[in-house]
This record gives C-alpha cells, structure tokens and sequence, in this order.
C-alpha cells in the first residue's frame, strides 16, 4: 500500500471529486461516517463524548461526526475552537446542519476549556493534514488541556500539531492521543518512532478515495499490508523434493553466544528451507547437534570462534544456495579474515546481521565486498555504526535510502514497522509484530527466515519485504499466547507459519 505525502493527498481528494464524482460535502460526510462506524465499535452510547473542532476540514469532519454520533443516541458537546479568521466551506456547511441539532460551544480564551472527566471521550478534530505552522495560542491552550485531562482521546485523521510528513521541531506541542483513526491510507509520521506519544494506537479506515490516482501517484514510501504479503508468498509443487528448497549455510556463534546459532538455524528450518549447514565454532558442535537436529553442522577447527577452515568435509562456499552471517560471531581479528574471505568467494545476495555489521562498520573495505541485493539487518545502533547519527526520524530515512542505493543493498532497518529500504530508492514499512519482540535473539530468528527465503529462490526484495512480514506476524502469534511481556525468540520461531 501507497504512504502519499499531505500534497498527494490534497490531489488525491480533488481528483476523487472530479472523476468519481461526488461533492467535497459527500466525501467528508464519508469520511466522517467511516470514523463513527470504527467509533462505535469500540465506545458505547453511554460514552460521554467530547469533540474538538478547528475551522478547517478536520473540523468539517468533527462537526459532521458529531451529528452522527447525536443520531446514534451517544451524548455529544462540541468545543469549536476559534483559531483563524476563515472557516473551510465544508466547515460552514456542518456548522449549520449541526445547529439544527445542538448548540456547540466556543472557544476563544484559555477560560472557555471545558473539565475534562476521566469517563469522557475527547475527540480531536482541531487540526488534520491542513497544518501549516506551529501549534500556538488558543489552539496550543486547548491541546495542552486535553493532553493533561484524564480522559481518552481519537484523533480524527492525525493528532491536531503533528505533521504528516515532515518533522516537527523540538518543543513543539501536539494533541497525545490514545487512538488515531486515519483516513484511507496511512501516512508517514504514524511510522516512525519518535511520534509514538502523538500517535497512541492508529487504525485506517477506508473511505472510498479514487484507485487511480493512487496506481498513479509516485511515492518511494509503502506500507505493507497482509494481503501484499501473501502475494508474494509462493505456494508448493506437489513433486518437489528438499533438492528444490536449496542448501543454506548459516555462519554463526561463537563461545558464549551458540544460542544465536541455535536461534538462527531453527527459524531457517521453519522457513522452508531444504537443506541445512551451520557452521559453529568447534565448541558449538554438539550443542548445536543436539538442539537442532535437523541442520548438518561444520564445526570449525576454533575452538571458541569462526575462522574458516572445518574437519567436516562440505560443498565449496559458492556451491550453496544462500548465506547468512552474523548472529553471535563477535568480533575476533581471524572472524574478520574469514569474513573476508567469505565475501569474496560467494558473490550472490546473503544475509548480513549483527556482529558481521559491526565488523563491515570497522573495516570498510568489507563494505566493498558486499555483494548486491545483500539483506543488512541492522537495529537502530548498528545501522549508526554504518553511517551516522541522524537529527531526527526522517533524517534517519533519508540516510537508509541513501545508504541503501549508493551500495545496491537491501537494508531491514529493525524495529517499530521495521523499515526495509531497497537499492531503487522505496521504503516499505512492516505493518506487523509488537513490543514483546524487543528481546534477546528476535533478531537472530529473522536472519535465520531470510537465509531460508534466499535459499528457496525468492528475489532478494521479495524475501526481505515477505520475511520481515512474517518474523513480526510470528510473533504477533507467540504474543497472542504468551502475552507480550513473557515472549522469547524461541517463541518467535514457534509462530513462524507459512500458508
Ligand atoms: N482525503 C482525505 O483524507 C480527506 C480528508 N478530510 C479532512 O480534511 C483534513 C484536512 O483539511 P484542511 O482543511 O486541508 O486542513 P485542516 O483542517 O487540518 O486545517 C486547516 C486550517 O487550519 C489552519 N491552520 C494550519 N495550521 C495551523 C496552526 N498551527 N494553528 C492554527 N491554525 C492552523 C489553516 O490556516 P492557513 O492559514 O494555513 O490556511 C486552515 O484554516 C484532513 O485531515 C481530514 O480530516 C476530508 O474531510 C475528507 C477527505
Ligand atoms: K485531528
């Protein structure tokens, strides 16, 4: 699914009129129905509901909600904030319907804020995709207010002082809801994580905007939803054999860390992979034998960690299907060369996480080894490490996209909506897992369900969108029956499901 920016959008609902076509008035009222259909399910009528409205369109929307809400027996008081010289026609036009109905009340100074109760619901509808400056006077009053009152709080579109697309600046106040409701397609600040507290719990809600013009608009940025995720999930032949899932080789471990390796080689397993080769330093072997029987194991004549060379005979490194490297390696100087080494010989796509991260941060001429269509899995500080500190989330994006097409690589940057930044430039935002993942080994898993996907034959950009889609859907799963807080990686790989 398309992000488009504030512009597109602006585009996006003049050509919906113009070639649906409906009236603006009928398309707000769409909209507005849309957020009262989602508000009904999740507030009863007996919810006390409190609606801010700007002058804008956003306010058209508050205003033509509280209308259907009135209609649909909830108990509705309307604050218009008076915040500019001009109302919006769609505005007006609400204001009058809405008159037959209620009396709004006004709000010019500090002194005509409401108290807000804890069993009340606030809906803000101040300010939407139309902001254009700071949050200041009145409007910056009221924010305030509402983000201090004990109440509950639905955005109408996006929290009244955030932007959509653009940062904003330090000190800068905007309304801190519980839920925003979003109108058709997403939009980039829901994503990213220095939002968080102006975002609460974001749903989208559908509202009928033209297809066309979406197909058509150009956005480097996507969301991806379940139903994109699917599509590229590729179903099995009747007569295939192990030999048609490929021979992986995963390259991890070191003393202390075999958990990593452990971590990695199960989830590989769970993906689909046909065939399996560890490679573990020596003191690895029978851990590695034993809690994954499974996979065929290398020991590496290390004892403690990865250097190359193993008593156990095996296919020639370029002989197998796919690589991945990193989880648990550390960062030993005989682990750089065999890197090295590694990077040269095999010259296909591979996965590259954690320490091997760390180690193409400190010596860069690895950097110019790696081979196109990598998948680099960073966190946030390793992706640091690889370039450098950014001022705020969109910066950080602009240098993933960068970094991601000056080295032609695929980078998975982790996290919230793990960001997966392709050598053309695009950004595809993951719509699924949950806090629970943020522990020990999670990342280690998703190596091992990337090496799998290359492995089986999937194009490099397919198996990081697919892999990053169904490592944070496992674990939704494992949350769904441990809860978020007990989740473990093993748990992670337990939910792994492919159909
Ligand atoms: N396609 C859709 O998704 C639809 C969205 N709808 C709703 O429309 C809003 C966007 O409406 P718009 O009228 O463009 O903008 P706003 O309502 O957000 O605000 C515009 C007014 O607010 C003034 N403004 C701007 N910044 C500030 C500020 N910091 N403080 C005070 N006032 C501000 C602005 O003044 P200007 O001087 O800049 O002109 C305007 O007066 C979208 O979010 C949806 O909720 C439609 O209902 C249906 C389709
Ligand atoms: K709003």
């Amino acid at each position: 699914m398309k992000i488009l920016d504030v512009e597109q959008i602006r585009q996006l609902d003049k050509y919906t009129i113009a070639n649906e076509p409906i009236a603006p008035i009928q398309l707000m009222e769409r909209a507005s129905q849309a957020f009262v259909d989602w508000f009904r399910m999740r507030f009863d009528a007996l919810t006390p509901v409190k609606i801010f409205c700007g002058l804008g369109n956003n306010g058209g929307d508050g205003l033509a909600i509280a209308r259907l809400l009135i209609q649909a027996n909830y108990i509705v008081e309307v604050f218009v904030v008076r915040h500019a010289p001009r109302e919006s026609d769609d505005f007006a036009h609400n204001h009058r319907r809405l008159k037959l109905l209620i009396n709004p009340h006004y709000i010019e100074k500090p002194g005509d804020m409401p108290t807000l109760r804890q069993k009340d619901v606030v809906i803000d509808a101040i300010l939407g995709s139309g902001i254009s400056r700071p949050v200041e006077g009145i409007v910056k009053v009221v924010v305030e207010a509402i983000n201090r009152a004990p109440a509950q709080v639905v955005a109408v579109d996006i929290a009244s002082g955030l932007y959509a697309n653009q940062p904003n600046q330090p000190g800068e106040v905007a309304v801190q809801p519980d839920y925003t409701v979003t109108f058709e397609l997403p939009k980039l600040a829901l994503l990213l994580p220095g939002n968080a507290r102006w975002v609460g719990e974001w749903h989208m809600v559908d509202i009928g905007l033209h297809q066309r013009f979406i197909d058509q608009a150009p956005t480097p940025f996507y969301y991806t939803t379940d139903d994109e995720a699917r599509l590229l999930l590729r179903r099995r032949d009747k007569f295939s054999h192990k030999g048609t899932f490929g021979h992986a080789l995963l390259l991890v471990g070191s003393y202390g860390k075999m958990g990593a390796a452990v971590l990695a080689a199960r989830a590989c397993l769970r993906s689909g992979v046909g065939l399996l080769t560890v490679q573990v330093p020596h003191c690895g072997y029978e851990v590695l034998q034993t809690a994954v029987p499974e996979a065929m194991c290398r020991p590496d004549v290390n004892e403690r960690v990865l250097t190359g060379p193993s008593e156990v005979d095996g296919p020639a490194l370029a002989d197998y299907s796919a690589l991945g490297l990193g989880p648990g390696i550390g960062k030993a100087p005989e682990t750089v060369r065999f890197l090295r080494e590694v990077m040269t010989a095999f010259n296909r796509p591979m996965v590259i996480d954690a320490d091997a991260l760390n180690l193409i941060a400190e010596h860069r001429d690895l950097m110019g080894l790696l081979p196109e269509n990598s998948i680099l899995t960073p966190h946030p500080k390793e992706f640091e490490r690889l370039t450098q500190r950014w001022q705020n989330d969109y910066d950080k994006l602009e240098l993933l996209r960068d970094f991601a097409q000056r080295k032609q690589v695929i980078v998975v940057l982790k996290g919230a909506y793990t960001a997966v930044a392709l050598p053309n430039g695009e950004v595809h935002f993951n719509s699924t897992g949950n806090p629970g993942m943020s522990t020990g080994g999670t990342g280690d898993v998703l190596t091992g369900v990337l090496t799998a996907l290359l492995a089986q034959g999937y194009d490099p950009i397919e198996a990081a969108v697919l892999g990053v889609f169904a490592h944070g859907q496992a674990g939704d799963v494992a949350a769904r029956e441990r809860g978020q807080i007990g989740l473990t990686a093993s748990d992670v790989v337990d939910g792994l499901r492919w159909d």
